[in-house]
């Protein structure tokens, strides 16, 4: 028998990415209020505590959370990634950025396990990933969001994030037929959970609504809540502002402060610039593969190599 599991929820659905047509009118399923599932929602620090993570995380705060090292990708002759050693401290924001093709999103995704560095190595709370499977490195707390998003568009909000939380339940495909205490249990705290979650991202009240049916804004919320579901130790966002107007931008930069200060851990991709100043605590920068500087957000904002590198980019970048 085959569920949907987190793997499949994080990459196997590229051919269900969320289809929005503007043309046509959409019948709302109706709004639900968070407190009916349970009315301890209705606290915003019981929320962020249900969706903070129980998972045991052997690095300490502050230090190297995931590590890599003289990590290299070629694509042939291209040499999209070269040597390129940075590292992201447990519970900070970390910026990832650089003009484009720099290989910012050919370092996320051999991080994330979708390519396989040509030579080098990615430290995950202290071990290794090198041959690492994918859907072994969401197990193991790497989570992600993509530039182009991807949910199970037939599926509810809440069952969205309902699948994500299924990388945490313990018990057997018995336990599911037969419906077991346990597995009751476990159900019933997923929904909970689930519902946190959106009530975390702001989309709690759209819970019954159809992925497709979400605004463009609210799909991104409800990405970014799936792979909060898996109880990540590391965040991966991939440009998530992209499309977003400055109000809804400034929104999310909100929201990416809470999950930090909900105790998480977040790599971030993105091209406004304003945002990635904003909302990190250090910032790495790529050009043509390289890194060419790595600092807190004044000091990369100053670095001659750095201006030199985004020269040429327009305004809306470089502001
Ligand atoms: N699968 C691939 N096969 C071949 N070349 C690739 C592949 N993926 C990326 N590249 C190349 O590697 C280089 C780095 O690309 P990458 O997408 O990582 O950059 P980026 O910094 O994320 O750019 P952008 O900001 O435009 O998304 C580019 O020259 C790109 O054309």
């Amino acid at each position: 028998m085959t569920t949907p599991g987190p793997g499949d929820a994080l990459f196997g659905n590229e051919d269900m990415a969320a289809e929005i047509d503007p043309d046509v009118p959409v019948e709302s399923a109706g709004t639900v209020d968070v407190t009916q599932i349970n009315p301890d929602l209705a606290d915003p620090e019981a929320v962020a505590e249900a969706v903070a993570t129980d998972r045991a995380i052997d690095t300490e705060i502050g230090e190297a959370l995931l590590r890599t090292e003289d990590l290299t990708v070629r694509f042939g002759g291209l040499v999209a990634l070269d040597a390129v050693s940075f590292e992201i401290r447990r519970g900070e924001i970390l910026g990832l950025i650089g003009p484009n093709g720099a290989g910012k999103t050919t370092c996320f995704n051999a991080i994330s396990g979708v390519y396989r560095p040509t030579s080098g190595t990615v430290y995950f709370d202290g071990k290794p990933l090198t041959k690492t499977k994918r859907n072994a490195i969401t197990r193991l707390g790497i989570a992600r969001t993509f530039q182009n998003i991807r949910l199970f568009s037939e599926m509810t909000a809440l069952e969205n994030v309902v699948v994500g939380t299924d990388a945490r339940h313990r018990t057997s495909v018995f336990g599911a037929i037969f419906r077991t205490a346990r597995h009751r249990r476990e159900e019933r705290d997923a929904i909970t959970r689930g519902m946190a979650l959106l009530e975390f991202v702001g989309i709690a009240p759209r819970a019954v609504e159809k992925a497709k049916n979400l605004s463009y804004g609210d799909q991104r919320r409800l990405e970014i809540a799936r792979a909060l579901a898996t109880e990540p130790k590391l965040l991966c966002l991939d440009e998530p502002a992209a499309g977003f107007n400055p109000s809804e931008k400034a929104s999310l930069m909100d929201l990416i402060r809470k999950i930090r200060d909900d105790g998480f851990t977040v790599l971030l991709i993105e091209h406004d610039m304003r945002l990635v100043m904003g909302v990190t605590d250090r910032i790495v920068v790529l050009e043509f593969g390289k890194k060419i500087a790595e600092g807190a957000p004044a000091e990369i904002r100053d670095n001659p190599a750095v201006i030199a590198a985004y020269l040429g980019v327009p305004d809306d970048v470089t502001a």
